[in-house]
């Protein structure tokens, strides 16, 4: 219904913790009005009903036509998920054997929530820029899997900054190359005026590739680079990674899928269309794909609804998304926060109704993903009971959200899994990345360990803190590696 000129609970900017809303919107997006009522929103997702873009937008705001987050209408949409993440999936809580190998921190695209990413400049070979950030080449990373392999993980899961010398291949570099002013024109630079060539995706697929792990890597954002300047189809891009061992990629870049919001927070990234479009390659290639939503910034709840229908329309047409992963937004040490556009993060209450109502609203995707990175293991929990069903994975290393201002660690173990789900009455489960193999884990059997690895024997992972080896470097309350010499 109308919201008569309050923000209602749309956008994180101004409303301090967003759990009050009604700050001024300092982008004049359209405060969320809908045809709908919360009452009517709300039966409709009880009944099982196909919601609407009003509909999720009625849920997700608790009702727009006042401001700030009703406590017990959000109880009702809370259970109303929960109810149906247990008739669509049951009690079982799964989580994956994983390890992050990112390759390379440089970065261009300058995305204003993003801490992630150096100026690639920093890594030049005549750079004297100190910076934190690192490049690993092929070779660093096969060893990198190859360690976390005998830890018996699964999974590794690559996500990368757009290094200007990344190429998919040698002819990539050729017509890369051949620009009259490839820095400008196609943010590129030959391997040789920086201090640590990444090689090509090509190559980084092979390395990674080894030994019987899942390859989840090549976001729509990496697909893009890995093709810029060049005609290429994205199903030819993800056909050509896939020969060299790529598995599944990984829905992130998305953000909030509708562009009057990407224009504020990534200007330099692939518009939502296109990001469609290399989904839809990656899923015509044959791989499976997730999907995210980065949310909490400076969109409002409508915005969020609107992203939520991209992601269905998309699964229907397609089939290929096995999750849905909500990344709340960690504010801490990004651009967005440091020069005031916005005051904080999401609110737990709004975490806890994004998870909602994509269980609600996402009919055509099984899993909803709890992420104990960006939210730590209790209130991770509670996200299970308002319609996740996964709780993300070891993971071993991690730089996003660490570099950010996160704080809850790199890692957590088999045991800490068993103890924390089998805590609120469900049962764990070892999974692979699609989902497909589930392996129940008795609690009482313990001490756990990965068994569906293919060098996994179910001995409990132990990351190797002194080797200073980058996969499992760092420490679990959260220190980011040691700096590689880039
Ligand atoms: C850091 S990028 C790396 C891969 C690639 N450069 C890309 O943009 O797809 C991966 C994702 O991390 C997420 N991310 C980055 N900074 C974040 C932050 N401060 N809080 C939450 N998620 C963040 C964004 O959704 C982003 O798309
Ligand atoms: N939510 C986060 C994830 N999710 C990805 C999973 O770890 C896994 O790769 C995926 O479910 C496919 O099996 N990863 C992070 O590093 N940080 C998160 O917050
Ligand atoms: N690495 C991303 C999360 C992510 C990775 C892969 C996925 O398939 C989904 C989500 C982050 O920390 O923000
Ligand atoms: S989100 Fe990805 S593309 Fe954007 S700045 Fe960070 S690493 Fe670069």
């Amino acid at each position: 219904m109308s919201s008569g000129g309050s923000s209602g609970a749309g956008g994180s900017n101004g409303g301090g913790n967003g759990d009050g809303g009604g700050g001024a919107n300092e982008f004049d997006f359209a405060a969320p009005a809908t045809d709908q009522s919360f009452e009517n929103a709300l039966a409709k997702a009880r009944d099982g009903a196909r919601l609407t873009v009003d509909d999720a937008t009625e849920l997700l705001a608790t009702g727009t036509a006042s401001a700030g987050i009703d406590p017990v209408r959000k109880e009702a949409v809370l259970e109303a998920a929960d109810r149906r993440r247990r008739e669509a999936v049951g009690d079982e809580v799964t989580f994956v054997a994983n390890l992050n190998n990112n390759v390379t921190t440089a970065c261009n695209t300058g995305c204003l929530f993003c801490n992630f990413k150096d100026s690639a400049h920093a890594f030049e070979a005549d750079s004297d820029v100190e910076h934190a950030g690192f490049t690993k080449t092929p070779t660093e990373s096969r060893e990198v899997v190859e360690d976390a392999l005998d830890m018996g993980i699964y999974e590794v899961c690559s996500v990368s900054g757009l290094h200007p010398a990344f190429a998919l291949n040698a002819e990539h570099h050729e017509i890369l190359a051949a620009y009259d002013d490839p820095a400008s024109e196609v943010n590129y630079k030959v391997p040789e005026e920086y201090a640590t060539d990444p090689g090509t995706y090509v190559e980084q697929m092979r390395a990674m590739s080894v030994g019987g792990v899942h390859l989840h890597s090549m976001t729509p954002e990496e697909a893009y680079h890995a093709s810029r300047g060049t005609d290429w189809e994205y199903e030819a891009v993800y056909r050509e990674l896939a020969e060299a061992g790529l598995d599944s990629a990984p829905g992130t870049a998305a953000e909030i899928l509708v562009d009057e919001v990407r224009d504020v927070i990534c200007p330099g990234k692939i518009r939502t269309d296109d990001w469609v479009a290399a989904m839809e390659g990656a899923a015509a290639a044959g791989l499976d794909v997730t999907s995210t939503m980065m949310y909490g910034h400076v969109e409002t709840v409508a915005h969020r609804a609107q992203h939520l229908k991209v992601i269905r329309d998309l699964q229907d047409r397609t089939g290929a998304i096995t999750e849905f992963v909500p990344l709340s937004f960690i504010h801490q040490n990004t651009p967005l926060y440091r020069r005031g556009v916005v005051d904080s993060g999401p609110s737990r209450a709004e975490d806890e109704l994004v998870v909602a109502v994509a269980r609600l609203f996402l009919d055509n995707v099984d899993h909803v993903q709890a992420s104990w990175v960006k939210s730590g293991d209790a209130h991770g929990l509670k996200l299970l009971n308002c319609g996740a069903d996964d709780f993300m994975g070891t993971i071993l290393s991690e730089e996003i959200t660490s570099r950010a201002g996160g704080e809850y660690g790199e890692y957590r173990s088999f045991d800490d899994y068993v103890e924390m789900i089998t805590a609120i009455g469900r049962t764990p489960v070892e999974r692979s990345t699609d989902y497909r193999t589930r392996r129940r884990i008795d609690p009482d059997d313990g001490p756990h360990g990965p068994r569906l690895g293919p060098r996994a024997d179910g001995t409990p992972m132990l990351p190797d803190r002194s080797s200073g080896g980058e996969g499992a470097a760092g420490d679990a309350a959260g220190t980011p590696p040691a700096d590689a010499d880039d």
